[in-house]
């Protein structure tokens, strides 16, 4: 069997290296062995050990004093340095086979609209590492509870699908944090959403030019028509063992299941 690997991608704060951990104590639980390939070069101390580590190859810190350079012309040196140095990740990564990795990537939106260092990293872990490789996007459930901000948030999760080419999950994070009835009932649309009846409900009296970006968007993503989302809370293990359910059904990770339609079987009011 190929070895499977999971790219945890988002905003910054967006729920991902908790999501990492929580994948790391359901695959305990179950007695799967998994592992945390960190990616972001300016990681901080995180609950599980990482077993593989970019820091170990070249850390934020010293590329910003050393080339002077800011955050994210820093991310951008690190990540061009380790695709000059894949045969570090290949030796890293070595031996891990029947294993599900687990990698922790940077909240620099930039890495996942424009930048083509993810797709070529993506491309050399599929064509040379051998990983059935799945992606998954979060975004913070209560940075969207406005359709404008849910569309802009799709965007961005739309970028990632189309850059990467990966079977793709996204994922509204930290569902626990919304509480009311109302918020709750307007994350249920955007679990499956239909973005032209979301602009139609949008408020009219906002500016006209931004009605127009929305509409736009709007429209992007009605053709593009492959968003949805699943949602999650990290700290409720049957919520992480749903989402695994369905990254095993797209790795293919051990016996094939019946495929399921996603959000056909989940329901906000379950979690
Ligand atoms: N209530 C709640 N808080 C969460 C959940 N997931 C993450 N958090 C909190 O959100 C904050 C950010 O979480 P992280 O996992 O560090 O987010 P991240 O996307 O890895 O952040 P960066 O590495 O900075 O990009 C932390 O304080 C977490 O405890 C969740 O499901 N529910």
């Amino acid at each position: 069997m190929s070895r499977v690997g999971v790219l945890v991608m988002g905003p910054a704060g967006a729920g991902k290296s908790t999501f990492c951990n929580s994948i790391i104590s359901h695959m305990q639980t179950i007695g799967r062995r998994a592992h945390i390939v960190n990616l972001d070069p300016a990681a901080e101390p995180n609950k599980y050990e990482f077993t593989v580590d970019i820091r170990d190859l070249i850390s934020l810190e010293d590329v910003m004093e050393e080339l002077d350079l800011g955050p994210n012309g820093a991310l951008v040196y690190c990540f061009e340095y380790l695709m000059k140095n894949l045969d570090w990740l290949d030796e890293e990564i070595g031996d891990y086979n029947d294993e599900y990795l687990i990698f922790d990537c940077p909240g620099q939106i930039e890495l996942y609209t424009h930048i083509p260092i993810l797709p070529n990293i993506v491309r050399h872990l599929q064509q040379h590492l051998n990983f059935s490789l799945c992606a998954t996007y979060l975004m913070e459930s209560t940075f969207i509870v406005d359709n404008s901000k849910f569309f802009s948030g799709s965007l961005a999760a739309m970028s990632a699908m189309i850059l990467l080419e990966l079977p793709h999950i996204n994922i509204l994070s930290k569902m626990d944090l919304v509480k009311d009835d109302y918020s709750r009932r307007k994350l249920k649309k955007f679990l499956n959403p239909d973005p032209m009846l979301l602009i139609s409900e949008s408020n009219k009296n906002m500016n006209p030019k931004f009605y127009r970006l929305n509409n736009a968007i709007a429209h992007l993503v009605d053709d593009f028509g492959m968003i949805q989302y699943l949602p999650l809370e990290s700290k409720n293990p049957e919520s992480v063992a749903t989402i695994i359910s369905y990254i095993d059904d797209v790795t293919q990770w051990g016996e094939s299941q019946e495929a399921k339609e996603p959000n056909d079987q989940i329901d906000i009011e379950e979690l």
